[in-house]
């Protein structure tokens, strides 16, 4: 047994539905036996193949309408394969093409519908067959399906359980039977047995008017998928699913006449009102789609939506006795044709894009965008020009790739050339992790500064408040020393040549004694971070790259001079020392970052931007530039008393020490004030031997 209602692979429609009418034929069959002995008289006659005329001379049915004209009128004569032919066939084939179709038989009871629906079923299902056997190259999947609409009741005619089925609201699909049985046809063998257990399972029952009444709306539903059984072709990459459905209906019936009563009174009831609704829809859809249509007044409505409005061709097939006692009857069959004729469906193919199909078609888009591409890349890019494009792109690498190493080369150069000028320093080699901690603090602290030089261009004191902000930030940043920093502080030179001739003498005199150091060792002085030597970088930087072995030999060339006036500028920074205010260092900070230095006096803020282009040999910019962020009045300061201060405090720092100087004690300036003396003395004694033996040897 199959699945129920497997339209789950109809993923979209084509766009090439058109509005078309339904297809409504009368089917006048010949008067019953029972009839006959009735001594009935027949008053229609189909005088043509679209025209059925009543032909009653009674006085009080000349108001009737006396012709009724519809797309086909079937006589006595005609034959049920006719019928088919020329009243159905075309409608119920659409399916093989992926159309969904529906051929109604409507009338009153014992007209003729299920001998005429019976038939028609077999007709198509029958051409259907012969269809495939034509057509090889598609394959074809035929599925068959059986409900009754019993009492207002959907059931499944191909399962014993009459448990009644619901209905669903699909949104793609439509009203859906839960759980209808789906037989997956084998032939048309299998197609008669179903069809027999169909007419089986059918509530049927006799009447006074037909000895074998259908009690029921007869669904049968024939769904019919197709492929191509070899990919050949964008068309034929998709599949086609489509339903038919032959809805043999209840007949119409009055009570008076078939004598019905119980069961059948009920059974009659419900069959009318579900046609009272079917022709409500009818004519509601014959006038336009404007109003409400109340498709959900019944289930038969709700099941044949589509067929009545939607997505599918549509052929009714109207069938009426000639009797003169079903007048009324006939008449009103002929009004809902006339309604029928003139509802319009809408009609579309319905293709399936199955797994199968939907990766042929994906493979071959990709297949198609991978051409384009191909193609798009050859006529916009030239081989040559690609390659060309290629080696550009590499020499810039390399470019690149050489002015890293040579950076990286700078900086250790410049760490070695630091960690020498620290070595030479008063507290001497004997300051060990302290001094290598802040020589790097120190490295660190230049590179930031120099990063920021680029602010520096017109007005010194907006330059040096820039600098001082700037520094302030990038100081209490996590380390700095990479090639990029390098990088910037090479681009700076216009800006350190700048400070530079700002200094004052004061300052002008240390920078000489830095500087006399700097240059005497002929390398570019990176430490003097706002001075001459900088300026050198700028001017060669093929002057930055030093043997490592001319380091030595200037060591050896030191002059007692040059030492001697190194130990004058540092006694004169000791007697500032002493003579300043107190000093402390209780306050001091334990990781010795100069942003924990804070002043509260505007005279050392304004020393420190003198200290700022003067002193490089020690941590000062940081220092200087965290006061001049907490006091930015621009000025520049000419007194040497405060730049000794500045000096003194640098000195400090380069020493491992953080200062508040608003709480220092005068006792413990004492104290290091004495250290330093002391530390001086043998650094005296120490250089004055230097001395000796460079003079000696
Ligand atoms: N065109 C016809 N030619 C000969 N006999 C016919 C034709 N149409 C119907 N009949 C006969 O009329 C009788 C009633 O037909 P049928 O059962 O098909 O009517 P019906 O409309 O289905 O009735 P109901 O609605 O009660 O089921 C049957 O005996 C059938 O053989």
């Amino acid at each position: 047994m199959g699945g129920s209602q497997d339209f789950d692979t109809v993923s979209l429609n084509s766009q090439n539905g058109q509005k078309e009418k339904i297809l409504v034929s009368v089917r006048l069959r010949p008067l019953s036996d029972k009839e006959k002995s009735r001594s009935e008289i027949s008053d229609w006659e189909c005088i043509n193949n679209n025209t059925v005329i009543f032909k009653s001379t009674i006085p009080e049915r000349a108001m009737f309408p006396a012709a009724y004209t519809f797309d086909r009128v079937f006589g006595y004569d005609n034959t049920t394969e006719q019928v088919y032919e020329e009243g159905a066939k075309e409608v119920a084939l659409a399916v093989i093409s992926g159309i969904n179709s529906s051929i109604f038989a409507y009338g009153q009871t014992s007209s003729g519908k299920t001998y005429t629906m019976s038939g028609i079923t077999e007709y198509a299902v029958s051409d259907i067959y012969d269809y495939i056997e034509k057509h090889r190259e598609r394959e074809f999947v035929l599925k068959f399906s059986a409900m009754e609409i019993y009492n207002e009741a959907v059931r499944d005619l191909l399962s014993a359980d009459s448990t009644p089925l619901r209905l669903l609201d699909d949104p793609e699909r439509g009203t859906v039977v839960e759980r209808l049985t789906e037989e997956t046809l084998h032939d048309w063998n299998h197609f008669q047995d179903l069809l027999a257990i169909c007419e089986a399972q059918r509530h049927i029952g006799e009447t006074s008017m037909n000895e074998m009444s259908s009690r029921s709306h007869q669904i049968l539903r024939l769904t019919i998928e197709s492929s191509a059984r070899e990919y050949s072709g964008p068309d034929s990459s998709s599949s086609l699913a489509a339903s038919v459905n032959f809805v043999d209906l209840a007949g119409s019936e009055r009570a008076s006449q078939t004598l019905s009563a119980g069961t059948r009174l009920k059974e009659g009831c419900h069959i009318n009102r579900s046609l009272l609704t079917l022709g409500t829809v009818i004519r509601k859809l014959s006038k336009g789609r404007s109003g409400h249509v109340p498709y959900r007044d019944s289930k038969l409505t709700r099941i044949l939506q589509n067929s009545l409005g939607g997505n599918a061709r549509t052929a009714i097939i109207c069938t009426m006795s000639p009797a003169r006692c079903y007048v009324e009857q006939s008449r009103n069959t002929l009004l809902f044709a006339n309604c029928a004729k003139e509802v319009a469906t809408n009609a579309q193919v319905n293709v399936v894009m199955s797994d199968k199909a939907l990766v042929k078609q994906l493979q071959k888009e990709l297949a198609r965008m991978e051409n384009e591409l191909r193609s798009f890349g050859s006529s916009t890019l030239a081989p040559h020009d690609s390659n060309d494009l290629l080696r550009e792109k590499e020499l810039q690498i390399e470019k690149m790739d050489r002015e890293i190493k040579e950076l990286t080369r700078q900086r250790d150069l410049a760490q070695s050339r630091i960690h020498d000028l620290l070595q030479s320093s008063p507290r001497g080699s004997d300051s060990g992790a302290l001094e290598k901690e802040n020589h790097e603090r120190h490295y660190e602290r230049v590179n930031s500064s120099n990063s920021n030089l680029d602010f520096a261009e017109n007005d010194e004191d907006s330059f040096m408040l820039d600098r001082a902000s700037q520094r302030l930030s990038i100081s209490m940043s996590p380390k700095i020393g990479g090639p990029d920093q390098l990088e910037a502080a090479a681009s700076d030179k216009a800006s350190l040549t700048k400070a530079g001739s700002d200094h004052d003498d004061g300052a002008e005199d240390i920078c000489k004694e830095v500087r006399c150091i700097e240059i005497g060792e002929s390398r570019p002085c990176i430490i003097d971070q706002e001075g001459q030597a900088d300026g050198k970088l700028q001017e060669n930087e093929e002057q930055i790259n030093y043997p490592e072995d001319e380091i030595v030999e200037y060591s050896s060339d030191a002059t007692y001079d040059s030492l001697q006036k190194k130990i004058q500028d540092m006694q004169r920074t000791i007697n500032c020392l002493a003579n300043s205010y107190p000093v402390d260092r209780s306050s001091s900070s334990s990781d010795g970052d100069a942003a924990s230095i804070t002043s509260s006096k505007d005279t050392r803020s304004r020393s420190c931007r003198t200290m700022a282009v003067g002193v490089s040999a020690h941590p000062t910019p940081e220092w200087s530039d965290i006061e001049l962020s907490e006091n930015p009045e621009p000025s520049i300061a000419n007194s040497s008393c405060d730049f000794d201060n500045i000096q003194r405090k640098d000195y400090l720092i380069s020493m491992g020490t953080s200062l508040d100087f608003g709480e220092l004690e005068g006792t413990d300036n004492e104290k290091v004030v004495a250290e330093i003396e002391s530390q001086e003395d043998a650094e005296v004694a120490r250089l004055k031997q230097v001395d000796v033996q460079v003079r000696s040897s």
